[in-house]
């Protein structure tokens, strides 16, 4: 008979919330519950405020995923595990990640990888577990939570990403699970959660990047999951050229849509640019953990935009490249992998604000 009790791990305590009025978006919040109703109609309406605020914001808050908020702050203290003293440094080593070669994430990215501004590298360390978690080996102190962590892969990806994917392409008018489709649990392609830890940083650091701890991007795949955690950090930049602040909502998930979201749909969900800085003072000196969920539709799907929506054929379509050059999600996943953090970046204006680089003849822009 399976065990009913679950290993014990020491809990991870976030600081409280910052006392700051920050400069707050203002984002819609989605009642996740609702995308289970029978009535066609409750779900229409409710893809309409998907649609909404993708379109405006390119961020949007979800909440009643079917997870306790106990249950996510478990899954937390599962991700503090990996970067704690449970997994030393020769250990860590094994199970470092080769993302240059390889053009995946999976294993650990170590701090000081990806290059920032002014010669200073990061200070986020993360690990990469694919949706299987079965796939590859994981440190000791890991394997006993892998039933635990398999269990959040599969909620995130049919609890939180299909109902989300139904919506989005309910927004596009095309069938429900036009998009679901192309996101298959055991399909080969990289969908994985992500665990990662930002480390304070002196205060040269600092200075030298302007407060910057991960540079402005959009993301590579096509819906990031984010579960909402105190340490306020992640800024996005709106429309109006203003970076606001992401607040914290207790057991929400915040949810952005990626590069291959906006080919897939001809450019009607845009992804929206977003960076990740100092805390406020109040929460200066705390590390901050993080707990993602990056999906990326199935390997060989060709990112080409759906041309038979009928919301497309009147609002048109808009291409990045011919759909005859149109990379997979593989070779686009892992091209963008590679060179991010990585590659010599060419500045494009004055202030330097805006770095280009061109990844399979399509121009990807970052922020600082
Ligand atoms: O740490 C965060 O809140 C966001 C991180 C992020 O944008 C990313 O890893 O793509
Ligand atoms: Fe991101």
């Amino acid at each position: 008979m399976p065990s009913l009790t679950v290993p014990q791990i020491p809990h991870y305590t976030p600081p409280p919330r910052t006392k700051e009025e920050l400069h707050w978006a203002d984002l819609a919040i989605i009642d996740l519950a609702k995308a289970q109703d029978p009535d066609p109609v409750v779900r229409s309406e409710l893809a309409r405020q998907v649609a909404e605020a993708s379109k405006t914001q390119g961020f949007f808050y979800v909440v009643n995923h079917g997870w306790s908020a106990a249950q996510v702050e478990r899954m937390f203290d599962i991700a503090d595990v990996v970067f704690s003293p449970a997994v030393d440094a020769e250990e860590k080593k094994v199970y470092t990640a080769n993302i240059k070669q390889t053009g995946s994430y999976q294993g650990y990215k170590p701090r000081q990888y990806w290059h920032i501004d002014n010669g200073v590298q990061d200070q986020v360390e993360t690990y990469s577990i694919h949706r299987d978690v079965t796939m590859r080996q994981h440190p000791q102190a890991l394997r006993p939570l892998l039933p635990e962590i398999g269990a959040l892969a599969r909620h995130t990806h049919f609890d939180v990403l299909h109902p989300v994917l139904r919506l989005l392409a309910l927004g596009l008018e095309l069938p429900e699970d036009s998009l679901v489709k192309l996101h298959g649990f055991e399909a080969p392609g990289a969908s994985h959660l992500r665990f990662m830890k930002y480390h304070p940083r002196s205060p040269e650091d600092e200075l030298k990047t302007k407060n910057v701890w991960l540079k402005g991007h959009t993301d590579i795949g096509t819906v990031t999951v984010l579960y909402s955690q105190p340490v306020s950090a992640l800024q996005i930049l709106g429309k109006d050229g203003t970076w606001r602040w992401i607040k914290h909502i207790e057991n929400a998930i915040v949810i952005n849509t990626g590069d291959s979201m906006e080919f897939l749909s001809g450019g009607f969900y845009q992804p929206t640019i977003h960076r990740v800085v100092q805390p406020p003072a109040d929460q200066q000196n705390h590390t901050r953990l993080g707990l993602f969920y990056f999906a990326l539709a199935d390997f060989e799907v060709r990112l080409v935009p759906f041309e038979e929506s009928p919301m497309l054929k009147r609002v048109g379509i808009t291409r990045r490249f011919e759909d005859k050059d149109a990379p997979t999600q593989e070779e686009w996943g892992r091209a963008r992998t590679s060179a991010y953090g990585k590659t010599q970046l060419k500045a494009t204006s004055e202030e330097r604000k805006v770095e280009e680089e061109v990844i399979g003849g399509v121009i990807v822009r970052h922020y600082s």
